[in-house]
C-alpha cells in the first residue's frame, strides 16, 4: 500500500496494492494494521454504498455533528469522481481550507476523511459506485451541511452547476462564513 499525507495534516490518500492476474484481481481494500499506523486504532461501524446514475451528481457538503462526528474512508469501485473536503474546524490552522482529490475504479484510490471536514464528491462518469467506511453511525438528527456552490470557499467543481444533479437536501446548505461549527480544533 501507497500511503501520502496530504496537504491538511491528518488528511491521507492511500493506495492498496491490486494483485492482478489471469482470473482479475485481488486487493485488500481494508487493513486495520496498516492503516493504524497512519491513523491510529480505527473503530468503523458502517460501511455505505451510493450509486450515481449519471455524471454530474453532486452530493455533499456533508458532515454530522459530534457525538455522531464520522471520519470516512472513502473510495471508487465503478466509474471516478471528484472528492472535496473542507476543513470546518473552528481555530485549526487550515479552517476553510479544502483539498481536492480525484478517486476512481482505475486509480484504486482511497481517501482518509477525518472528523471535523464537510464532505463532498461531483461524479465524472456515468454509473459511478462509492463506497466507503464511517467510524460513527448514520444520525439523521446530527446531519448537517454547507453550499457546494459557496463560491468562497474556491472548490473548482469539473462542470457547471447548473450540469449537476443535487438533492433538494443540498441545495439548501448555508455557506460557511454562515455556519456555527459543532466542531473545534483539537491540538
Ligand atoms: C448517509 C446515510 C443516509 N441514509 C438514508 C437517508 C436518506 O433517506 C437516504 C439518502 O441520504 P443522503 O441524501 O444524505 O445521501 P448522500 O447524499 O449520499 O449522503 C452522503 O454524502 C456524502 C458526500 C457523505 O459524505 C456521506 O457521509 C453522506 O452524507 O439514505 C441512511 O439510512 N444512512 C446513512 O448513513
Amino acid at each position: 500500500m501507497i500511503a501520502e499525507e496530504l496537504e491538511i495534516p491528518g488528511v491521507y490518500l492511500f493506495k492498496p496494492k491490486k494483485f492482478g492476474d489471469e482470473r482479475g484481481f485481488f486487493s485488500e481494500t481494508f487493513n486495520a494494521q496498516t492503516l493504524g499506523d497512519y491513523l491510529g486504532p480505527l473503530n468503523f461501524v458502517q460501511d455505505n454504498h451510493a450509486y450515481s446514475k449519471d455524471k454530474g451528481v453532486m452530493r455533499g457538503l456533508h458532515f454530522q455533528a459530534p457525538p455522531f462526528d464520522q471520519g470516512k474512508l472513502v473510495r471508487v469501485t465503478r466509474g471516478s469522481v471528484l472528492d472535496v473536503i473542507v476543513d470546518i474546524r473552528t481555530g485549526s490552522p487550515t479552517y476553510g481550507q479544502h483539498l481536492s482529490v480525484e478517486l476512481s475504479a482505475e486509480n484504486w484510490a482511497q481517501l482518509w476523511v477525518p472528523p471535523g471536514f464537510a464532505h463532498a464528491y461531483c461524479t465524472l462518469e456515468d454509473h459511478t459506485e462509492f463506497v466507503y467506511k464511517v467510524t460513527n453511525f448514520y444520525s439523521p438528527d446530527h446531519d448537517g451541511g454547507i453550499a457546494y456552490d459557496d463560491h468562497e470557499l474556491g472548490i473548482e467543481w469539473p462542470m457547471p452547476f447548473d450540469q449537476m444533479t443535487v438533492s433538494d437536501k443540498d441545495k439548501k446548505h448555508p455557506k460557511l462564513s454562515e455556519l456555527i461549527s459543532p466542531f473545534t480544533y483539537e491540538v
